[in-house]
């Protein structure tokens, strides 16, 4: 870890933190890249909101300057997918908010959207203890919530998540049979409730009474090693609870998002569902993206079981596909599901597979890694790169173009990125405080030189500028633009009742 540990005994002298306390910044003369265009342009920032993008801003000598030249000036990455400081199987992530959000920095994403785990079933106690997680934040941060159990006191509670605490997300485990695990009859209510609030389902999607099974059926042959991870819940179960959210998403007329979708076989479940006009949203991660199932079959039990998450990085084959799904629309956005354990967690499952904590490394390797392996490969354009790792975020989360965007109005989160400079990844080196990195080793071209949060500077120099306690709540509202005429599909749907009804009332 390259950072002090934060929040134990910090001090800003005895960290080396430096902020740059200037409230005006221009960052003069970079290539400025948005979802919809790119120009050469200047961007001028005041008390953290962009004031101006046009070229040759001339500004007073109080102001901060940051040459960009010959590089690129996009939004700061937006990830909506986290784990930090999450209790699960046992143990508690690895990386904090102070931690993994300094890692996040480090690698040019300025937000994070992070599960809430209730607590005893209870969503407001959950939103009390994250709260009190995130008190060392030293950027952007929102939430979802996940429904692990199903009353009247849960769907009251969603209710003040959505119209009191900033949640605009509520996320259906179809898995972790025993502990997360939720049935279709709750699923159905959950979908039920997130439509009347605006919220957005979101579903894990593997059939986990049939990951039970297929556990089962690996300890009994004697597989008990990682690779027995990946064997137990093959890419078919994936689609299937897939499939289901879907139809049932469909049947309740409401908005699905399909989180870290890792197979061929559940991309195709959702090319299928958004080809007849269903909403629904696939995210990848970079770990399905860029990732084989080698690893799992590594002799070394550490060095495999830092693969080991779920649903499992695949076989080579659906790595390709996924990114060709993503480069067509099939896929909206990519997070990465950073949920850390460090070598001695990871060991808890030595002799059982079912035991390793399911997760991997990413927040700070995901900008690099997706530009690497998308835009340097020509698969997408530059546009594109900050469509799927920031804008599209924004946007599903309804908080565009607040963020995700480099507008005059919008929030100063903005990277300077070096296209000809290059990165490279490696556990010795890397931000987060886990001991090993899922990427380690991997070198490729372009790097995040600067990470601006709020209007300041929170990385250059390959040094945080930041302490703990710096960062920002960002309340997400309900009815994003995925629920536009969800109403007239709805009225559309009653009116071809009053058909049998009629029929039904005349006899
Ligand atoms: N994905 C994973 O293995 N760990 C985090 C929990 C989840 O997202 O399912
Ligand atoms: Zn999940
Ligand atoms: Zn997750």
């Amino acid at each position: 870890n390259q950072f002090c540990d934060a929040g134990v005994g910090y001090t800003e002298s005895t960290c080396g933190f430096s902020s740059t306390s200037s409230s005006k910044l221009l960052i003069k003369g970079g290539t400025v890249v948005n979802a919809h265009n790119q120009e050469v342009a200047d961007v001028y920032v005041e008390d953290g909101i962009i004031v101006a993008v046009r070229p040759n801003i001339k500004v007073d000598e109080d102001v901060t300057l940051l040459d960009a030249t010959g590089k690129y000036v996009m939004p700061g990455g937006i990830d909506p997918h986290t784990h930090l400081a999450m209790e699960f199987m046992g143990t508690e992530t690895i990386d904090d908010f102070f931690s993994g959000q300094a890692a996040a920095l480090a690698g040019g994403t300025t937000m994070h959207i992070d599960f809430v785990i209730p607590v005893s079933g209870s969503l407001v106690a959950g939103f009390e203890a994250y709260k009190k997680k995130a008190k060392k934040s030293c950027m952007n941060y929102g939430f979802h919530m996940a429904i692990t159990k199903w009353d009247e006191s849960v769907s009251r509670e969603m209710e003040i998540m959505v119209k009191e605490k900033g949640i605009n997300s509520f996320k259906f485990f179809m898995a972790y049979k025993g502990s997360l695990m939720i049935s279709d009859e709750l699923l159905l209510q959950g979908l039920k409730r997130c439509k009347s609030l605006g919220a957005l389902a979101m579903v894990h999607a593997e059939n986990g009474d049939a990951v039970f099974e297929g556990q089962n059926r690996m300890i009994d042959l004697g597989i008990t090693g990682p690779e027995g991870h990946a064997l137990s819940r093959p890419p078919v179960l994936e689609g299937e609870a897939t499939s289901r959210a879907i139809r049932l998403a469909k049947f309740v007329n409401t908005p699905l998002y399909v989180v870290h979708v890792m197979s061929i076989d559940a991309m195709e479940e959702i090319s299928k569902a958004r080809k007849s006009g269903q909403k629904v949203v696939g995210e990848a991660v970079v770990s399905g993206l860029v990732l084989n199932d080698s690893g799992l079959w590594n002799p070394d039990f550490i060095t495999a079981a830092k693969y080991v998450m779920s649903p499992p990085i695949r076989e080579a084959g659906h790595d390709k596909a996924l990114q060709a799904a993503l480069s067509t629309g099939v896929l909206q956005l990519v997070g990465t599901d950073h949920c850390t354990f460090n070598s001695t967690q990871k060991a808890f499952g030595i002799d059982d597979f079912r035991k390793i904590p399911n997760g991997v490394n990413g927040i700070e390797e995901r900008m690099h890694l997706v530009w690497d392996t998308m835009v340097e490969s020509g698969q997408i354009s530059v546009t594109d790169f900050v469509r799927i790792t920031s804008t599209e975020c924004a946007r599903i989360f309804n908080i565009y173009p607040r963020k995700g965007a480099i507008l005059v109005g919008s929030d100063a989160d903005i990277i300077i990125f070096n296209p000809n400079s290059s990165f490279e990844i490696s556990a010795r080196t890397h931000h987060s405080r886990t001991d090993t990195n899922v990427y380690d080793g991997r070198k490729g071209k372009g790097k995040v030189e600067v990470t601006i949060v709020g209007g300041r500077v929170a990385w250059q120099d390959n040094e945080l500028k930041v302490a703990p306690g710096s960062g920002k709540y960002i309340e997400l509202p309900p009815f994003s633009y995925l629920f536009d005429g969800i109403d007239k599909a709805d009225a559309k749907y009653l009116s071809s009742l009053q058909a049998p009804v009629k029929r039904f009332s005349a006899s």
